[in-house]
This record gives C-alpha cells, sequence and structure tokens, in this order.
C-alpha cells in the first residue's frame, strides 16, 4: 500500500499544543482547560462518554469556533486567526458531513481536489478507501459507511501534515474500519500528525500512541495505552467448592467478593497469582473457573466514566 507523504514540519517540532482550552455555550463550559501536544507521526485520541467535550475541543482545533480560554496551535499559528495557512496543512473529518448528493463519487473527489495546491491523485485517494467501484455512483445513493469512507478520502486528499478525526470509522463494517486503520497508519507513517475521537477502545487500541480520557470537559486519565491501564488493578477471579480449607489473602489484595465466587482486585497480579496458586497446590483444592486479567484501557474507561478514576483534576497530556 502507498504510504501518503506530509512535508516534514517547519518552526516547530510540535504539529499540535492545545493549552488550558476552554470552551463555553452560555453559562454551559463543555471543555474546562484541558492540554495536550501532538506531534508529527503520532496519533493523539481523545476519548469519553458521550457529551464529554470532545467535539467541542476539536472544532477549536479545526478553526470553526474560537477558544473561550486558552489557546491552541497547529503548527504554531492559531488555527482561527491564521485559518488560510492552517487550512493548507490540515485534513478534517467532522462527524457529519454535507456532501452535495447529486454529484458522483468520482465528480466530488475532482472537484474536492480543485480546491487543494497539492492534491493526491483522485483515484489513489477512493482506492485506499475501497471506492473505486463505487465511482460513478451517486454520493446520494451511498450507504452510510460508503459515505463515511469518502468523508475520509477527501479528508487526506489534500496530503495534510495534521489530520483531526472526529469518530473516523463510526457506522463502519469491522473490514471497512480495517481498511480506514490502514490508510491512517500509512499517513502517519509518512510524518502526518493525527487527533482522532472515537468511542471504539480497540481503534485508540490499535492506532493511538497516546490517549486522554475526558468528563465533562476535564482530562481524567492521559498518557499511552499501557500508562493509562496500569492506573487500574488486575482482577482474578475464581470458585471454591464449600469444603474448601480457609484462604488466605494475599497482601495487596482488595476482596470485592469472597466466596463462593471469590473477585480479587490487585495491582501485582504476578505475586499474588502464585500466592493462591501455591496455596491451592499444597491445599490439593482446585481454583474453578479461575481468570486473571491484567488492566485493560476498557476499565479505565469505565472506571473514568463512572468516576472511580482521576481527581478529575487535568493531568497534562
Ligand atoms: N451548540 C451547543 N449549544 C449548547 N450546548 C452544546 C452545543 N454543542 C455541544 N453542547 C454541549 O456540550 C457538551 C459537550 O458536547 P460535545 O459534542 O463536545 O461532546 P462529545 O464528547 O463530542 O460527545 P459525543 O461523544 O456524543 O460526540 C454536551 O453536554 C453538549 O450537550
Amino acid at each position: 500500500m502507498q504510504t501518503l507523504t506530509a512535508a516534514p514540519p517547519t518552526g516547530t517540532a510540535l504539529a499540535v499544543e492545545v493549552t488550558d482550552l476552554r470552551r463555553s455555550y452560555g453559562d454551559f463550559e463543555a471543555v474546562r482547560g484541558i492540554s495536550f501536544e501532538v506531534r508529527p507521526g503520532e496519533v493523539f485520541a481523545l476519548l469519553g462518554v458521550n457529551g464529554a467535550g470532545k467535539t467541542s475541543a476539536l472544532e477549536v482545533l479545526e478553526g470553526l469556533a474560537a477558544p473561550g480560554g486558552g489557546t491552541v496551535r497547529v503548527f504554531g499559528a492559531d488555527p482561527v486567526r491564521d485559518r488560510a495557512a492552517v487550512r493548507a496543512r490540515m485534513g478534517m473529518l467532522l462527524q457529519s458531513s454535507g456532501l452535495p448528493g447529486d454529484l458522483t463519487v468520482a465528480e466530488t473527489v475532482r472537484s474536492w481536489a480543485g480546491t487543494l495546491t497539492t492534491p493526491r491523485d483522485p483515484g489513489q485517494a477512493l482506492a485506499q478507501v475501497g471506492l473505486t467501484g463505487r465511482a460513478d455512483v451517486r454520493v446520494r445513493s451511498l450507504s452510510g459507511g460508503e459515505r463515511r469512507r469518502l468523508d475520509l478520502a477527501l479528508a487526506v486528499l489534500g496530503q495534510p501534515e495534521v489530520v483531526v478525526l472526529d469518530e473516523p470509522t463510526t457506522g463502519l463494517d469491522p473490514e471497512s474500519r480495517r481498511q480506514v486503520w490502514r490508510l491512517v497508519q500509512d499517513m502517519v507513517d509518512g510524518g502526518t500528525a493525527v487527533v482522532l475521537t472515537t468511542h471504539h477502545l480497540e481503534e485508540a487500541e490499535e492506532l493511538a500512541d497516546r490517549i486522554a480520557i475526558l468528563k465533562a470537559g476535564r482530562i481524567v486519565l492521559s498518557g499511552t495505552q499501557e500508562e493509562i491501564a496500569e492506573t487500574q488493578p488486575a482482577v482474578v477471579r475464581f470458585t471454591l467448592d464449600d469444603d474448601a480449607p480457609a484462604l488466605p489473602v494475599p497482601d495487596g489484595v482488595q476482596v470485592v467478593a469472597a466466596g463462593p465466587r471469590h473477585e480479587w482486585h490487585t495491582r501485582a497480579l504476578q505475586p499474588v497469582l502464585a500466592e493462591v496458586l501455591a496455596w491451592a497446590a499444597e491445599h490439593g483444592v482446585v481454583l474453578r473457573h479461575l481468570q486473571a486479567t491484567a488492566a485493560s484501557l476498557e476499565q479505565a474507561f469505565l472506571a473514568v466514566a463512572e468516576g472511580r478514576a482521576g481527581d478529575h483534576d487535568e493531568v497534562p497530556a
């Protein structure tokens, strides 16, 4: 597959720099002071439940809205004040697009390419999102997933150095989703910086170098997916027969359920597991349905959503 190229950034090593960004709608503050940075060749994912403030933040990055407070810089430029300069280097995929339904797919891509300084070959762009066979179909006749892929082809048509993708794979089938992931990976390999939002945690796991989880307009957890997962305990579950001897609880275990189905939470999975296995062997006890699950991004996401993670103060990304 072709690697999409993006010219090396000039002036600054940071593609995106967001500092203490705030945005309000009337009295309601939807984004409450978030900060993050994205470098060329890096994917940064903003996660959070519905209404967490992801789109509100991205719209400032895209130059579609001014910040209520704080600053946003794209290659050192202000996306609102220096809109033309930023636009020339940025591709964006909004949550919903308003493409004319009368044009065919090929016409749409060609006319879009006509507005760009360095467009990619329209045929190649369509091939990369799997729409070659739909080139002569009118946009209004496309399926939801095909439209989304057309939106994405347009977003990257100008060989942007930074791409903002708001839920790029919503509504896509698993194969199309993988196609989009490959496209994003190719862009990143070519040096493009990507900021994306998604409700698919496996998408963030697959693509993102760094992740921030928002709740109510604030970043609650941020870091690599491993760093975020490690904020949560591992889980050990097993069932003991009624006649099993008294079970000693190893150090570092929080007992969540104590029989007959046992559930332990721990930040020391390996020694705790070793201890309980040794105890079972010594007493000839079977740990039925034994499961040991390392902490995951999903666990951290749920902990944020349910208010069990972070102190809701911003952690710099
Ligand atoms: N134009 C608006 N006027 C008033 N409130 C708004 C407006 N746009 C968004 N909001 C509110 O701001 C908050 C953040 O919305 P936003 O769309 O940024 O969240 P999100 O994290 O992108 O959610 P989703 O995952 O559902 O797309 C929500 O409570 C939303 O209702």
